[in-house]
């Protein structure tokens, strides 16, 4: 499908013109963007150019100066972080908050837990339907594990987890969560190439199930081989949205970015 024709489709998100200002400085001037439904799309520029600010809009972290967020059609702009969560907009961070002393597969556990609170009701009662819940709970936590290629390691501690697993089980965290749009903020940050290839096939099969990703990431080779869109901020404007294929040849995206950032890929 066409980049014109995947815009016209339905989108998961739509940005539209949102601005936000810190007393006096312009974090991001005017922003749209719309993210197809079951789609990757990646949001790149330069260090400061308004991407984590991004996130902190569509994640309601932040309330915008002017403009909206659409999920499906609903105006998420004015929700608190933890509606906007339970309408299916999950956040991954830089620094993924997972229990250090917890087994993996406790702390999938305790996200899908964090999510369920009307069974904790039915829980402490000990009725019949909490225990059939917590069976079908644990049927869940193993099916995340599975998918994320952690199952060998769900009775480790997840301080024992090498970094690149870690990364893993904060998506495995994610995914707890039931997201219908996922967003991920340089999960590539700190992996290593194979580590980095793990996570992009795990991206792609998310991807593949529906779910829709939201990625902001500086490794260009990642982005390039992964996304279905790109669009590019720079000084808190968009300067090009499209195809990777597109982005790469573009003038403006060469100069105000990928020359740096092809190069920041390859170090
Ligand atoms: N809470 C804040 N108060 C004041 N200024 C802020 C705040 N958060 C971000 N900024 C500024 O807004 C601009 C955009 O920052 P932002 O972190 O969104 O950029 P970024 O594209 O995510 O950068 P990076 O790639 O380095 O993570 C920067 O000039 C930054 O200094």
């Amino acid at each position: 499908m066409s980049a014109a024709l995947e815009l016209e489709a339905a989108p998961a998100l739509e940005v539209r013109e949102v601005a936000v200002h810190f007393s006096g400085l312009v974090a991001i001037a005017s922003m749209s963007f719309r993210v197809p439904e079951g789609r990757i799309v990646s949001l790149i520029g330069p260090n400061g150019a308004g991407k984590t600010t991004a996130f902190n809009v569509i994640t309601g972290f932040l309330r915008p100066t002017k403009g909206s967020v659409l999920f499906r059609g609903t105006d998420i702009t004015r929700l608190t972080p933890d509606r906007i969560a339970a309408l299916g907009v999950v956040r991954t961070f830089q620094r993924t908050s997972i229990f250090a002393g917890c087994t993996v597969f406790d702390n999938v556990l305790t996200a899908m837990h964090l999510q369920g609170k009307a069974e904790t009701w039915a829980a402490l009662l000990r009725l019949p339907s909490a225990r059939r819940e917590t069976e079908r709970q644990h049927v869940a936590v193993r099916e995340i594990l599975e998918f994320v290629g952690l199952t060998h390691r769900a009775d480790e501690l997840a301080s024992n987890l090498a970094y690149g697993e870690q990364r893993l089980l904060g998506i495995a965290i994610a995914l707890a969560a039931s997201p219908k749009l996922i967003l991920f903020d340089e999960p590539a940050a700190g992996l290593n190439p194979s580590e980095t290839e793990e996570f992009m096939a795990v991206v792609k099969r998310i991807r593949d199930r529906g779910v829709t990703v939201l990625l902001v990431e500086h490794d260009m080779r990642m982005v390039m081989s992964i996304s279905d869109l790109v669009v590019v901020l720079n000084h808190g404007r968009i300067i090009a949205e499209g195809p990777p294929e597109a982005i790469q040849s573009n003038p403006d995206v060469i100069r105000a970015y990928l020359g740096q950032g092809v190069k920041r890929a390859q170090a």
